[in-house]
């Protein structure tokens, strides 16, 4: 029977040639007896080789197509690596040390990309500078959204900014002289003669002249504990057993000179978490999937603090973050820290700062470095230009943002430590406003805390979170939230 050796499709090896020399017929006798094999093999390698473009394709799709929302809306968005929600461990497990924090991508200067954070609506998010990390959101919150922030803080009542810049962190100030149960009511924020673990908390994130040391608020923390029949609660009476001790250090604003850092503004502060009003609940949620931080972190942030400038007002330029020193303890990590700590610095990874309304007259963020080539301190005074003063160099800066209402930025003041962690704090985010010449300005600053000790921020977890937890199971309906006057 006339036989042909089929190696591959079209490829024959005709049975009628003449006998072949010896070293031919080997190789012949070679391929036909792998051409079976060879061809499986071939066909193997171009499917996987088919199926790793397809996937490649996939990837790289849902990479540039909108963030989209988890079904569940359980807060968390679905760019979070497995790792990263390790931080929101039970109580009792070990300490995350391998945790990582997603970064958004800048790509570069004017690059879009659509990002979903609320149902049936997509945003654009825009890079401003590459250094800082700096985005634009418009349209972030509704116009509604807007006058019910403005009316819940004219609700809670706004108090003169007067933020000074300290020239040496070590600087010990003077202490004020308050008697144990004057510290108890101004801790009290409910005002119910029971002191809970989160007004602590929430008092001393604030960062709002009332300083507690950190082995007074160790101290707090342990009587919260203590009593069996009331954990979580500490009444004026076992407050004052606490404070027995002289262990209260409440420092006045300092005196020394120094420079103002705000002018003609008024701030507050609207409590954000659990049972809070409902548009504040939505734009912690918004936050969450537009930065990809895990909840838990942001629900051990500050509370969102909301400025409003008078004509006139400004803010010379400023980090929002302190540089990373081994003897700097976080403000809001105080309770976890080393009672050794030689100063305090608040530690905020990112800034997201909201335009509340559109401003008719100056009053625009400037960031007088954004993306220079270098960073030098001396640089910024210069032949009588010093683009710390906003008063007078705001036109001199790289980057202006104009305020218009309902826009979102937010930017990273820290660099990543290269393991997906907190690093040195970037200087180029340096930024402050610029002169107010009309109308009124109204701004929120959501800062989202973390340590770049990240054993410290465990710690801290460990110690507050099983707590923060237990407050979220209240069983409440989110709609007994909505009075405008509940929870500030
Ligand atoms: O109001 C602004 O434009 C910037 C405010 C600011 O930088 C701050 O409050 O820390
Ligand atoms: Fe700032």
């Amino acid at each position: 029977m006339m036989e042909s050796q089929e190696c591959f499709p079209g490829m024959y090896v005709p049975a009628n040639l003449p006998p072949l020399p010896r070293q031919d017929r080997v190789l012949l006798n070679k391929s036909s007896v792998c051409s079976r094999t060879y061809f499986v093999v071939v066909m193997v390698f171009f499917h996987v080789y088919i199926i790793n473009v397809i996937a490649l394709l996939f990837f790289v799709h849902y990479n540039n197509g909108p963030v989209e929302m988890s079904p569940s809306d359980d807060g968390v968005p679905p760019m979070i690596s497995n790792e990263s929600s390790d931080l929101r461990k039970s109580p009792g497990q070990k300490s995350p040390v391998t945790a990582h924090l997603p970064r958004i991508e800048g790509i570069r200067v004017g690059h879009v990309q659509k990002v979903s954070l609320v149902p049936n609506k997509v945003h654009e998010m825009r890079t401003l500078s590459l250094k800082p990390l700096l985005f634009e959101i418009p349209d972030f919150l509704s116009e509604e959204e807007c006058r019910v922030v403005v009316q819940l803080a004219q609700l809670k009542g706004l108090t003169e900014s007067q933020a000074t810049e300290a020239e040496d962190p070590g600087e010990t100030a003077d202490q004020l002289d308050l008697s144990p149960e004057e510290i108890f009511n101004l801790l009290d924020l409910d005002q119910d003669g029971q002191l809970q673990l989160h007004e602590i908390l929430t008092l001393s994130r604030a960062q709002d002249g009332i300083w507690l040391a950190p082995e007074h608020l160790q101290e707090i923390h342990a009587g919260l504990q203590a009593d069996p029949d009331h954990p979580g609660l500490l009444s004026l009476e076992q407050f004052k057993r606490l404070s027995r001790r002289e262990l209260w250090r409440f420092p006045t604003r300092p005196t020394a000179k120094r420079t103002q850092l705000v002018w003609n503004s008024r701030h507050t502060w609207l409590y954000q978490g659990e049972g809070a009003h409902h548009i504040l609940r939505g734009l912690r949620k918004r936050v969450t999937r537009l930065t990809q931080v895990p909840p838990v972190l942001l629900e051990l942030s500050e509370p969102l603090q909301v400025v409003r400038y008078e004509q006139g007002g400004h803010h010379r330029a400023h980090h929002d973050s302190g540089l990373v020193h081994p003897e700097a303890a976080c403000s809001h990590t105080r309770l976890a820290a080393n009672i050794s700590a030689h100063f305090e610095t608040p530690c905020r990874y990112i800034t997201v700062l909201f335009y509340l309304n559109s401003v008719e007259g100056g009053g625009e963020t400037t960031f007088p470095v954004a993306d220079n080539r270098t960073y030098e301190e001396e640089a910024l005074i210069q032949n009588d230009v010093d683009l710390l003063d906003t008063r007078k160099s705001c036109d001199k800066g790289n980057l202006r943002v104009k305020p218009t209402q309902g826009t979102a930025i937010f930017w990273y003041n820290h660099l990543s430590d290269g393991e997906g962690w907190v690093g040195e704090l970037d200087e180029y985010s340096l930024h402050g406003d610029c002169v107010l010449t009309r109308g009124t300005k109204w701004v929120a600053n959501n800062w989202i805390n973390i340590d770049p000790d990240q054993q410290r921020q465990a710690r801290y977890q460990n110690l507050v979170a099983p707590q923060q937890e237990g407050e979220g199971d209240s069983g409440e309906s989110p709609d007994q939230h909505n009075d405008l006057h509940q929870d500030l």
